[in-house]
């Protein structure tokens, strides 16, 4: 008998996106928990008692905390579609640009997002000098995992979905068809793949999320 498999989210938030699109693209079967991080739930913080956020991956009972750590838990537990190489040295690349993707990627975007002037032009540099490390991964192939979607566009695949909200919000541009061609097209290809694009959070209700964020930051700096 299959064990149960249950995935606590938000219906936003990308972290647990990462889990939804392995698990489809895995073919997986799963039950889902939608939570609301204002209130979380008793099971959810019994679940990850350390940093008390989604996703939270409960397999037979067990759960597994932390996006990344999920993703490598999934690939291990079922082979079927693999999503890292079978090579060691690029799987270690591939888990290489993952941490990447959250370590620098994301921490100079959020810098752009939550502060304003002279702080969030630096976040921009910084964003544009990371995002340029990712055009250079993906000279000479459409998805970070070559030919089909693998361990690093899932990791990264935040990008492809909330950048443009945040550029909107913002009132900026930072993956332009100019600086970023590759990246680009990338970020339209990986969008238009049916089982990202079926689990894709509306844009309309994420524009309406992230400006009354954006507005809670600015004003928290007035
Ligand atoms: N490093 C974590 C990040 C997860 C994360 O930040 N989740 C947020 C939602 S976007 C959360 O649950 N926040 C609740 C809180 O911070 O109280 C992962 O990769 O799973």
């Amino acid at each position: 008998m299959e064990e149960e498999l249950k995935l606590f989210r938000t219906w936003s938030s990308p972290f647990p996106l990462r889990i939804v699109w392995a698990l489809k693209l895995k073919g997986i079967e799963y039950d889902t928990v939608y939570e609301d991080l204002a209130n979380k739930s008793p099971l959810l913080l019994e679940y990850n008692p350390i940093y008390k956020k989604v996703p939270v991956l409960v397999h037979g009972g067990k759960p597994i905390a932390e996006s990344l750590v999920i993703l490598e838990y999934i690939e291990e537990t079922w082979k079927q579609n693999p999503l890292l190489p079978q090579d060691p040295y690029q799987r270690a690349v591939a888990r290489f640009w993952a941490k990447f993707g959250d370590d620098k990627v994301l921490e100079s975007i959020k810098k752009v997002f939550m502060n304003q002037g002279k702080v969030r032009e630096e976040g921009v540099e910084e964003a544009l000098e990371n995002l340029k490390h990712l055009e250079e991964e993906l000279k000479g192939k459409r998805f970070f995992g070559g030919e089909a979607i693998g361990f690093v566009d899932i990791a990264v695949g935040w990008l492809a979905n909330l950048v443009s909200v945040i550029e909107e919000v913002v009132g900026l541009e930072l993956i332009t068809e100019e600086r970023f061609p590759l990246l680009s097209k990338w970020t339209k290809e990986f969008a238009a793949a049916p089982i990202i694009n079926e689990n894709w959070p509306p844009r309309d209700k994420l524009i309406a999320k992230y400006q009354a964020l954006h507005q809670t930051f600015m004003s928290k700096q007035e």
